[in-house]
């Protein structure tokens, strides 16, 4: 797909499974397993169903230079072992990191049922996604979780001098008593990496405070930021402090690499992260007392009562609920091409 399919033109609208089955013919077609390309396509078109465009059909052409330059293994078959009563590793064998999951989750959830907590450490994995995918169906179960990915060196943390860290997102999800879990997925920079690119493309300028220039000065100019600049933590030594966080727990905790430790010139084309992921999956039922998941009502019932309009989660799940009336909305051009993509 072109840079310039990014730029508003026609509208399309395609049903949800439609997209499901159009970009798991893609992934299909340019180098991955039916398995894997089943879990991608999923996980993509849920992204684009919710509004979460820095991490929707966007991302196909990073997705795809990424497997023709053999960076990825995009059949690799995730190796999940049964470490000790709460914790389980997978090493996802170069392979992108949603599979490792989705092999490891029965596992998972079994040991966080039966312990109360369970900790799963996946390495040696490719994550180019959103993170709310892979905590919010735990808390569809009743369960809450938390997890952590690093990603490439385009962060400078707070009193350096040079980028380090990743974009780091952090997500969460719990359930509640009346309604969609509560869930939260952020970047610990100031904005992802995904969104300075939309912006890139489509010539606008940012807030201040999201990055610098290759000098090091500040710049509200995405472009700046993408050729040689960096991204600023969000919240200075307080998201860089959390940044730092996911990189001990995503990569020195899991056996991933940080976010500095690969370098993907030798391979052009190559977008996709090598690193690791951490998620924590607690089983509520175990506390005390009270349910929990009504204790997170109750939480959403004060917040609402002391003014609040918007909880997180709240823009993609209005997002989604007009996808699923209406169809998912896109630009014609970009669906055209996905179309030849599937095909071609
Ligand atoms: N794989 C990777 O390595 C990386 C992936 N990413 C992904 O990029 C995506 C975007 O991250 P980021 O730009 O930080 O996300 P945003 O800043 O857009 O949103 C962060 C969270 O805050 C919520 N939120 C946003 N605005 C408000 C508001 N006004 N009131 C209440 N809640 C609000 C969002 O809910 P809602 O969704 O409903 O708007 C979301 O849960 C994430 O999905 C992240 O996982 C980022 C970095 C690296
Ligand atoms: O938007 C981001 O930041 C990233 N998304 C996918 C992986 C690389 C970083």
């Amino acid at each position: 797909m072109s840079a310039q399919s990014t730029v508003a033109t026609a509208c399309a609208s395609i049903r949800f499974a439609e997209l499901v089955e159009l970009l798991q013919q893609v992934f299909v077609r340019h180098g991955t397993s039916p398995q894997v390309a089943a879990i991608l396509a999923h996980n993509c078109a849920s992204a684009e169903r919710d509004g979460a465009h820095s991490h929707g059909i966007f991302r196909i052409p990073g997705y795809l230079s990424t497997l023709a330059s053999g960076w990825v293994n995009g059949t690799a078959v995730p190796s999940v072992t049964d470490v000790a009563s709460g914790f389980v590793r997978v090493d996802a064998g170069n392979g992108f990191a949603q599979p490792a999951l989705a092999a490891a989750r029965p596992l998972l959830v079994e040991k966080a049922r039966s312990a109360g907590i369970a900790l799963l450490a996946i390495h040696n994995s490719h994550h180019f996604a959103a993170l709310w995918p892979d905590v919010e169906p735990f808390a569809e179960d009743g369960l809450v979780a938390l997890s952590v990915v690093n990603s490439m060196t385009c962060v400078v943390p707070h009193g350096a001098d040079r980028p380090l860290f990743g974009t780091n997102p952090i997500a969460f999800a719990a359930p509640r008593a009346d309604g969609a879990p509560i869930v939260f997925d952020l970047a610990t920079s100031a904005m992802a990496h995904g969104d300075v690119q939309i912006a890139a493309r489509k010539g606008e300028r940012l807030p201040p405070g999201m990055g610098v220039d290759s000098l090091g000065q500040p710049t509200q100019d995405p472009k700046a930021i993408l050729e040689g600049g960096a991204l600023l933590p969000f919240g200075g030594h307080k998201g860089s402090a959390l940044s730092m966080m996911v990189e001990l727990l995503a990569a020195a905790l899991t056996g991933g690499n940080f976010s500095f430790e690969f370098d993907w010139t030798d391979h052009p084309g190559a977008r996709t992260p090598w690193t690791g992921q951490l998620l924590i999956v607690i089983d509520p039922s175990k506390t005390a007392g009270q349910s929990f998941a009504q204790r997170s009502q109750e939480l959403v019932r004060q917040m609402h009562a002391a003014g609040l309009r918007r909880l997180p989660g709240d823009r993609r799940h209005r997002t989604r609920a007009k996808s699923q009336e209406t169809g998912i909305e896109l630009d014609a051009q970009a669906l055209r091409e996905l179309r030849a993509l599937a095909t071609g």
